[in-house]
């Protein structure tokens, strides 16, 4: 693909100077220099080494620890011997997950394989056993190198890097709250202006009056070609922003201004440009960077390893982890001055009377955190002070005594104003206690950020890959679509009232991408007691120790014909089915009552899919916690795209080639063509 065609994410970050130790480092690549060379052997060294040490470790714990004996085991590589089980997954893709699985399995889709080292492991391919796992155990065990460079960016108290137990609990709690039906259907507005936004820049840039605009890139006239997965990562991060801080990362903004080769555009509207912010800029370079220091390859790569190392990459980091703290820290910090001097709780938290008001973007989800944080902060601190009235507190709900109200706890004053719902207020707080509550807030949007906007970018992309070889979808999404949005107009304009779960086959178009092609290559648990599991043997059981790790790989088991029939093809409407007029759910469990009275076969042509043994966003007590916003921003924008482009593979024979980020397998490239619908 033509690279000037496709969108990059500009750079904001100054070039520093290459220092000394720059210098030295490079001559770890190869050159023909005679230090470079006696580098490269002790490297090559160090590296025998290690592998030996290791080889050592595993075969002195091989003795010890036996592999199952029921269950059969899939053969090691020596890669994944080295370095765990992550090393051996990040190369397959969930078809070749489903058949590595199925070939090395027992007959009820049990497969034993050794984990990281020491601790043995199992996949499970029958969705009963996945539900199994997944509801009785909430105990997480992320590969220890992604532990390592991940608490570096988003702190030791985040969500996704918690193993479990009560920390886990405690903090789970907070960022739940964050993601109720109502909290998120409220962002109903945010999430359809931003889509709205971006479909409006995809059809200036593809309109014939952009041809000649060379400033920006991406505009053919005939469409506007570039990497899914670019695009979407700015629509996830702009629906953040939007959505929880109430904050423009300005991915689709009018560059002509900042941009000097914009200045010769005579027409401004016509120049957008896709361009992140400084902060959406640097936020996407320590997300990569926890991705890069994390590969496997990379363990032995001392840059990518220390960051103490004065190097210009580490200072780089430096660089952009300042950006996001000042910025995040910025913008938390205006919301919680907004809270310690609102003297009207009803500006804040939209409470009016008992009455919750239709969420507006305002208040946000910054709202939400600080209430939930300060609650933890204060209360678990136990401050008290003395307050003049028990009576319910808006911060906390409803019930909560004015006594343990975190606002009157951190007051500096003995008589606060706290005489009634709407006067709760907290008065002061010390510059510690203010730096401690951004800190905390800082790391749980750092957290969301990091596990929302890749998974649902990558999605997002996966979603038009399977659009663009069906176009009888992108047919019925873009009639749905013009029902529920409202009728195509020039200015992408939408029905305000319109109810996000009428989009029910754009929807399901999105959870049918997901079940077969999911970002989240595969989810562990810690087995917190001993389970037992049928081995597909007659009566045959295998008792599985507390301890044992299980890896679930949701893709697998949804390829997997033991839970879905055809499982393999894409195939919407195993989801919902057409009533005449519209597009509606459809019902596994009564579908399923009908076949067996009437003894007969699915009244479609494929039987309802049915939802439990559906695990992209996990299952139990530890599942996706943003799912619900995922699924709304997804089914909003593949709605309102379609709606005005239809959507192609912008190469011939296009290949797709998956490759590991950070916590995702996404394309490596998945270059796609917008055109106006006519
Ligand atoms: C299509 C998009 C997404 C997919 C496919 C996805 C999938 C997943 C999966 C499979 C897990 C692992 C759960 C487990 O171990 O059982 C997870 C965890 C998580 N996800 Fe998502 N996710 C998506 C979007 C989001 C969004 C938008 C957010 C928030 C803004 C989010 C926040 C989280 C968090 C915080 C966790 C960790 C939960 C915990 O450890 O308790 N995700 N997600």
């Amino acid at each position: 693909m033509n690279s000037n065609t496709t969108p990059q994410f500009e750079s904001a970050m100054p070039l520093y100077p290459a220092s000394f130790l720059d210098h030295l480092l490079g001559l770890l690549t190869p050159s023909l220099s005679i230090a470079s060379i006696l580098t490269s052997i002790v490297l090559l060294a160090a590296l025998f080494m290690s592998y030996m040490t290791c080889l050592y470790v595993r075969l002195s714990r091989k003795k010890s620890v036996q592999p199952f004996e029921e269950i059969p085991s899939i053969p090691q590589k020596v890669h994944s011997w080295l370095l765990g089980h992550f090393a051996y997954f990040h190369t397959l893709e969930p078809s070749s997950h489903h058949s590595t699985f199925t070939a090395h399995s027992s007959p009820s889709g049990i497969t034993g394989i050794w984990g990281d080292f020491d601790r043995r492991a199992f996949t499970v391919l029958r969705a009963d056993h996945a539900r199994a796992v997944l509801r009785q155990n909430s105990s997480r065990e992320p590969m220890k190198l992604i532990t390592r460079h991940g608490v570096k960016t988003l702190g030791d108290e985040s969500l996704i890097l918690i193993p479990g137990g009560m920390r886990w609990r405690k903090q789970r709690s907070v960022v739940a709250k964050m993601f109720t039906v109502d909290v998120v259907r409220g962002g109903k507005k945010a999430v359809a202006d931003c889509s709205q936004v971006l479909v409006r820049w995809l059809l200036q840039a593809a309109s014939p009056g952009a041809v000649d605009r060379k400033c920006c890139r991406g505009h053919t006239g005939k469409g506007v070609q570039l990497e899914a997965e670019n695009l979407f990562k700015l629509y996830s991060l702009e629906v953040f922003g939007k959505v929880s801080m109430s904050f423009d990362f300005k991915c689709f903004h009018d560059s002509a201004q900042e941009n000097p080769s914009h200045q010769n555009c005579t027409d401004n509207n016509m120049c957008h440009c896709l361009k992140m912010s400084t902060m959406a800029n640097s936020f996407a370079f320590l997300q990569d960077d926890v991705a890069r220091r994390s590969q496997p390859q990379n363990v032995f790569n001392p840059k990518l390893q220390f960051y103490s190392l004065p190097t210009k990459y580490n200072r780089e980091y430096a660089h952009h982890s300042g950006v996001v703290s000042d910025v995040m820290g910025d913008i938390i910090g205006m919301e919680l001055d907004k809270i310690v001097s609102a003297k009207n709780m009803t500006q804040v938290y939209g409470i009016e009377g008992d009455e919750k008001k239709e969420y507006q973007g305002e208040p946000n989800l910054i709202t939400h955190l600080l209430r939930s944080t300060l609650e933890n902060q204060f209360r678990v601190g136990g401050i008290s002070q003395s307050v003049s009235s028990s009576s319910k507190c808006p911060f906390s709900g409803s019930s909560v005594a004015a006594s343990s109200c975190p606002f009157a706890a951190i007051s500096s004053s003995t008589a606060l104003p706290h005489g009634g719902n709407d006067n709760c207020v907290p008065t002061s707080m010390t510059p510690a206690q203010k730096q401690e509550c951004i800190d905390n807030v800082s790391s749980i949007l750092r957290t969301l950020l990091m596990a929302g906007f890749e998974t649902s970018a990558v999605s997002l992309s996966y979603a038009m890959y399977f659009l663009s070889y069906n176009p009888r979808f992108q047919e019925l999404c873009a009639q749905e679509a013009e029902r529920v949005l409202g009728a195509r107009t020039d200015d992408v304009s939408y029905n305000a009232d319109f109810d996000p779960e009428d989009l029910v086959l754009n929807r399901a178009v999105f959870i049918e991408t997901i079940r077969l092609h999911l970002p989240v290559i595969f989810t562990t648990r810690v087995l917190e007691k001993d389970m037992s599991f049928d081995t597909g043997n007659g009566d045959e059981r295998v008792t599985l120790p507390k301890g044992t790790k299980a890896l679930i790989s949701p893709s697998a088991v949804h390829r997997d014909e033991r839970n879905f029939e055809r499982a393999q093809e894409f195939i919407p409407e195993r989801w919902v089915k057409w009533d005449g007029q519209k597009w509606v759910n459809r019902d596994y469990k009564q579908e399923r009552k009908m076949m067996s009275e009437s003894n007969s076969d699915s009244p479609g042509s494929i039987s309802a899919a049915n939802p439990q043994n559906f695990f992209a966003f996990s299952d139990g007590s530890r599942n996706c916690v943003g799912k619900r916003l995922a699924i709304l921003e997804s089914s909003v924008m593949i709605a309102m795209l379609l709606r005005d482009m239809k959507v192609d593979m912008a190469e011939k024979d296009f290949k797709l080639v998956t490759k590991r980020k950070f916590a995702t397998v996404g394309p490596v490239s998945l270059p796609v063509m917008f055109r106006r619908r006519k």
